[in-house]
């Protein structure tokens, strides 16, 4: 009889240490293969190794940041248009080329919402029963509250909801100006009164008559101690101990939030179509009632994040340039219609007409846009999809891979922008409806595609409303160059906040000569 192979085996001559070395070896195959890069169909963008395994390109990330992408490109003998980064037992795509992007951005296979839904629990702190809610009964993200939200916000900015929402925000701006003495006001930062006033501005026109940020206004403190604090949080473990300062101010606006919204103070109608739509989307899908304060904490965070420093970026780079502040203000004065209503005078400034009649002004808030803005785009691929690179080249992108592409490499390009890419030119976009496709296609500063940034157009409203009022009527003393260092952005940030030490420093405003008794106002 033929013996088993089994019966031959050695089965008692075993020593205690051949069991713990042949266990041993079975962990350190089982840890390598789970922590072993992807392997790569040939169609997927060439990998780019680390010189470190696995954690090369983490390490990469942490030491060069926002730049680590740009440099990845240049230390290769040949220009690729994308490549595949082996992350631990993952990857990552990184995208390059133009055209590469711009057909990222608009093809219906990637999405932001997943990264959005991540994010929202991640940083924000939602319970698993919120989740659960969120993703909705398939689990699926086509049918989850993420796209219905964002579709409804769409219409919600847009039109005469933008408008209220502009008017809102912007009679704050004018509180601010109108409070402004004969003395003037004296700044201790530039960035911090920009930032304090235009975060109240911000929230009188998400939340209307009855805005939380104003009953408390230490929560503007909160809400920027937390935006600084918060990249940590994108780990998804341990928040309290790994990013103690974001979640303790973080807790501290979303008990603000929460009695507010569980007051249903979202109905009252001076409060943003947008702040209603997001809210009952969530109560919609069940979202429990005090976790809705909890989940629209991401509202005035997005609303502000990015505006306020690109403020601050427009403000300066106009200010520092007197010839330019003269002539902006030269286009904007037919803008101004004074009038005089019970013995005061009143300005009104008409910020429907900025864009067609301020061309300089509206060059200057792209330009800033520009330099400002350096962050990461990012979509996850929901099913394998092929995109074609400007040379006619094709890719395949797996599914369940996130790509990343950035933002600050194409806006500083000096092969599109030219030998001062680096620099800020004031008339750059004068001439915008010139431009070439790949200058167009490589100005990217609010996405593009169906998840192109909503806010925009409020955020214009925003910039350039103050803008207008303050070259027209007041004059900012003592911003020297020194004060000024254009900052670059961290990674989780689509704008970069000016360095410590460089946030514009001591300025004082004062009304001009003749501005002196005007009340301003705004209209859209
Ligand atoms: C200068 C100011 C702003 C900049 C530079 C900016 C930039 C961006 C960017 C880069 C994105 C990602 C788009 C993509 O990946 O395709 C985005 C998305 C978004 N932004 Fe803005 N944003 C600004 C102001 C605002 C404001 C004021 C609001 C709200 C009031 C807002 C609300 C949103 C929302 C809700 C999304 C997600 C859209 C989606 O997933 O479909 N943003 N923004």
């Amino acid at each position: 009889m033929a013996s088993s192979p089994w019966t031959t085996l050695p089965t008692a001559a075993w020593t205690p240490t051949q069991y713990i070395l042949t266990a041993l070896a079975a962990v350190v195959v089982a840890v390598l293969y789970r922590f072993s890069p992807a392997r790569l169909d040939p169609r997927e963008p060439p990998a780019l190794k680390a010189s470190i395994p696995l954690i090369g390109h983490i390490i990469g990330l942490l030491r060069h940041g926002i730049d680590y992408f740009a440099r990845l490109r240049t230390a290769q003998p040949k220009k690729l248009a994308a490549a595949t980064l082996p992350i631990l037992n993952g990857k990552v795509y990184v995208l390059w080329d133009v055209a590469l992007i711009q057909s990222a951005l608009r093809h219906k296979n990637l999405t932001f919402d997943l990264l959005s839904m991540e994010f929202a629990q991640r940083v924000f702190g939602l319970s698993d029963l919120a989740m659960e809610k969120l993703w909705g009964p398939e689990h699926e993200i086509e049918s989850s509250v993420a796209p219905v939200t964002m579709h409804r916000i769409k219409g919600a900015m847009q039109g005469q909801n933008l408008f209220r929402m502009n008017t809102r925000a912007l009679n704050y701006v004018a509180d601010e100006l109108n409070g402004l003495g004969p003395e003037g006001l004296r700044i201790p930062s530039l960035y911090r009164w920009l930032r304090d006033f235009m975060t109240m501005a911000t929230s009188e026109g998400i939340y209307g008559s009855q805005n939380p940020v104003r009953e408390d206004p230490s929560l503007i403190e909160a809400l920027w101690e937390f935006e600084t604090n918060m990249q940590p949080l994108f780990l998804g473990v341990l928040p309290s101990i790994i990013a103690r300062k974001a979640v303790i101010n973080r807790e501290k606006v979303i008990k603000a939030l929460v009695p507010w919204y569980q007051a249903r103070k979202d109905y009252a109608p001076d409060v943003a179509a947008i702040t209603k739509v997001r809210a009952e989307s969530s109560r919609e899908f069940g979202i429990p009632e005090d976790e809705i304060g909890r989940l629209e904490m991401a509202l005035l965070f997005v609303a502000t994040t990015n505006t306020i420093p690109t403020l601050y970026w427009f403000t300066v780079f106009v200010l520092l340039r007197p010839q330019v502040v003269a002539e902006i203000c030269r286009e904007t004065l037919p803008l101004v219609t004074v009038t005089t209503e019970g013995g005061r005078r009143v300005a009104t400034v008409d910020i429907s007409k900025l864009e067609e009649q301020c061309p300089l002004m509206v060059s200057c808030y792209r330009e800033a846009i520009r330099l400002g803005n350096q962050g990461f785009g990012t979509r996850r691929i929901m099913h394998d999809t092929v995109l074609t690179d400007g040379e006619g080249r094709e890719y395949l992108f797996k599914a369940g891979v996130d790509m990343m592409w950035s933002a600050k490499a194409l806006h500083r390009s000096p092969e599109t922008w030219g030998p001062d890419a680096m620099e800020f030119g004031p008339e750059r976009f004068k001439d915008q409806e010139k431009f070439d496709r790949n200058k167009k296609h490589s100005y990217i500063p609010f996405g593009g595609g169906k998840h192109l940034c909503p806010g925009r157009n409020f955020a214009f409203a925003e910039n350039l409303g103050f803008m207008a009022a303050l070259v027209v009527g007041f004059e900012v003393l003592g911003l020297k160059e020194g004060n000024v260092k254009l900052g670059t952005a961290i990674i989780g940030e689509a704008v970069a906040k000016p360095p410590a030490g460089a946030e514009g420093g001591e300025v004082t405003i004062k009304r001009k000569a003749g501005w002196e008794d005007v009340e301003w106002r705004f209209v859209c």
